[in-house]
């Protein structure tokens, strides 16, 4: 299978788009490492796919993303038991208006620290193998969501990191590909819980649902497939990968040039 040999970790692994990343990723072959504050959920989905491909298959780690000290001892974990890490799927995330702080927290500011602990398990230039990193942006990440700018901008910023962290990586020679997932609006807790999450912008919920109702909800298999391609795919680094209901289309950014 296409990951065979493959170490994979997933944050926010244990619900919704990353436990159906998680799936995905274990049944083409890799040995994947389960991230997530939710111990319950995480230690259930570890148990049901070790029983499914193997008791060796995946490894839940109770961490927080916002811990520089949990994340350092999750992939410390991840060499002792696997060896290694070739694929980091930064996928952990929440919606919430309210706590916009908490939101940029977890939506940006750790997919940033992950991202910065993971290159010195990945990079070429420090002993590891490269491999892949995707990031779980938003189609909210390409263009805004009124009810919601707080979560728009840290969704813009993941792009924006994603794609910088490609251009960087090529031209340091880390010998890892980035890439960023933009999905629509995906059935999960976080969509199932919005309307309480739009904080001085709860007013514009209406719009919201109008959006909803108008883009469709894709259910979580959609957004793995697409993850999937972009870890599989040598030729993908620096994509936006746009997800809607029944298509897939990756973003092109105009060029920075002087108009003279
Ligand atoms: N559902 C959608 O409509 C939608 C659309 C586009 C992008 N996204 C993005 O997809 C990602 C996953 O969201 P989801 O819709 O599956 O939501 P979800 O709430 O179903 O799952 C999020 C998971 O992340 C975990 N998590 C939250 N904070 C964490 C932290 N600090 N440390 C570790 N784990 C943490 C939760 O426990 C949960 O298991 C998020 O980045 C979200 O912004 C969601
Ligand atoms: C409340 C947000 C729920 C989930 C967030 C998740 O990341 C999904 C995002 C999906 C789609 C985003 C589409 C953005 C579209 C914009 O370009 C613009 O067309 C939206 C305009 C009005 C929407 C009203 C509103 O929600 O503010």
């Amino acid at each position: 299978m296409a990951l065979n040999g493959k170490i994979a970790v997933v944050t926010g692994a244990a619900m919704g788009i990353g436990k159906a990343i998680t799936e995905i990723l274990v049944q083409n072959g890799a040995k994947v490492v389960l991230l997530d504050v939710n111990e319950t959920a995480g230690k259930a989905l570890m148990e049901t796919l070790n029983k499914q491909h193997g008791q060796d298959r995946t490894l839940f780690v109770s961490c927080n993303v916002e811990s520089e000290q949990q994340i350092k001892a999750a992939f410390q974990k991840t060499v002792e038991t696997f060896g290694g890490t070739d694929i980091l799927c930064n996928n952990a995330g929440i919606l919430n208006e309210n706590e916009w702080e908490k939101t940029v927290s977890v939506n940006l500011l750790a997919v940033i620290r992950v991202t910065y602990l993971a290159l010195e398990h990945m990079s070429k230039l420090t002993g590891g193998r490269g491999g892949v990193i995707v990031n779980t942006a938003s189609l909210a990440g390409i263009g805004p969501l009124p009810s919601c700018p707080v979560y728009t901008a840290t969704k813009h910023g993941v792009i924006g990191f994603t794609r910088a962290l490609a251009a960087a990586s090529t031209m340091s020679g880390y010998g890892i590909r980035f890439n960023a997932i933009c999905p629509g609006f995906a059935q999960t807790d976080l969509l199932s819980n919005m309307n309480n999450k739009l904080g001085r912008f709860s007013h514009l919920a209406d719009a919201t649902t109008q959006m909803v109702e108008k883009l469709g909800i894709l259910n979580v298999s959609e957004v793995a497939a697409p993850v999937l391609e972009l870890v599989t795919d040598e030729s993908k680094n620096g994509e936006a990968f746009m997800i809607f209901p029944k298509a897939k289309q990756y973003v092109t950014f105009p060029k920075v040039s002087s108009s003279g």
